[in-house]
C-alpha cells in the first residue's frame, strides 16, 4: 500500500514540477504575419526549444488532407480541420520540453478562438459543429492544466500578410482572400489587444510585424528581455 502511495506522490511532484518549472510562450499572429520568422530568431538561443505549428500532420493524417479539405469545403470539412489542430496543438503544449523554455507558434486558443469563431461567425460552420467543438475546448481547458505565460502577438496588416502569403504561395493557401485574412485580423485584436471575447490565458506582448526583415530581427531582439523576463516574473 506504502509502495502506491509513494508512487502516486511521485507522480503528482513530476507533473508539478513540469508545469511550473517550465515557460511557456505561445507566438501568435495572422497567417504569414511573420510567426515562423520570430520562432527561427529565437530558436537560435540554446535553452529554448521551439514548437512549430504541426501543419504537415494536419496535411497527411492517415494519407487525408483535412487542411486542403478544410479550404475547399469549410462548412463540410471544418470540423474535421478543427477536431485535428485541437489535439495536435494539445500534445504540441503537453510534450515534455527538452529545454526549460518552450517557444509554441499559436495554441490550442487561437484555434478556438480565432479560427473556430471565424468559420462560425463566417456561416460556414453549422451551429452544431461549433456546439460540439465548444464542449470539447471548455471541457479539455478545464480538466487540463496547458499553461501558457506570455503570448508574443505579430501584429501584421492583413494587406502585408496576404503580400507575404502570395509569395510563399503553400498550395492549399491559394484560396486565401483578402477578406478572410482581415476576418482573422479582427478576431486577433479583439481578443488580444481590445479584449472584447474569451479570456486570455496569459499577458500579451504586442510586436508591430509589417517591417522588413531587418527591421523585425531588430525587434525582436530589443524585446529579447521583455519576453523573457516577462515570464520569470
Ligand atoms: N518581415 C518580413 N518581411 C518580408 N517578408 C517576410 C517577413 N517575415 C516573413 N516574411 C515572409 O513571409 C512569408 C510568411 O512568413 P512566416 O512563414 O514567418 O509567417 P507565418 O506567420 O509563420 O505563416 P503561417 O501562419 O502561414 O505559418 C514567408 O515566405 C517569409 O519569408
Ligand atoms: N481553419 C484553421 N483552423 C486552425 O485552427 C488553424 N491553424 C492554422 N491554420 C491554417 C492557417 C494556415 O493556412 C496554415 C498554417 O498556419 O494553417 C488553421 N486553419
Amino acid at each position: 500500500f506504502m509502495s502506491h502511495i509513494h508512487s502516486f506522490m511521485s507522480l503528482i511532484f513530476i507533473h508539478l514540477y513540469h508545469l511550473y518549472s517550465f515557460i511557456y510562450i505561445c507566438v501568435e499572429g495572422n497567417i504569414a504575419s511573420g510567426k515562423t520568422t520570430c520562432l527561427k530568431y529565437f530558436g537560435k538561443t540554446n535553452n529554448i526549444e521551439v514548437l512549430t505549428e504541426p501543419v504537415s500532420k494536419w496535411k497527411n493524417v492517415h494519407g487525408h488532407n483535412p487542411l486542403a479539405l478544410m479550404y475547399q469545403d469549410p462548412a463540410r470539412w471544418g470540423i474535421t480541420l478543427q477536431t485535428y489542430v485541437q489535439l495536435t496543438m494539445l500534445v504540441n503544449h503537453l510534450s515534455c520540453p527538452s529545454t526549460s523554455l518552450k517557444m509554441m507558434e499559436r495554441s490550442i486558443f487561437s484555434a478556438k478562438h480565432i479560427f473556430v469563431e471565424n468559420l462560425f461567425r463566417s456561416g460556414r460552420m453549422p451551429a452544431v459543429d461549433y456546439a460540439v467543438l465548444t464542449e470539447w475546448f471548455d471541457w479539455i481547458t478545464t480538466n487540463i492544466s496547458i499553461p501558457v505565460d506570455l503570448i508574443v502577438y505579430l501584429q501584421t496588416t492583413p494587406e502585408t500578410c496576404y503580400q507575404r502569403l502570395k509569395h510563399r504561395c503553400r498550395e492549399e493557401e491559394s484560396a486565401i482572400s483578402l477578406d478572410y485574412l482581415e476576418s482573422i485580423h479582427q478576431l486577433y485584436e479583439d481578443w488580444l489587444v481590445k479584449r472584447t471575447y474569451a479570456a486570455l490565458p496569459a499577458p500579451v506582448l504586442v510586436i508591430p510585424g509589417d517591417h522588413d526583415l531587418q527591421k523585425m530581427l531588430q525587434l525582436y531582439e530589443e524585446n529579447r528581455n521583455t519576453i523573457f523576463s516577462a515570464c520569470s516574473s
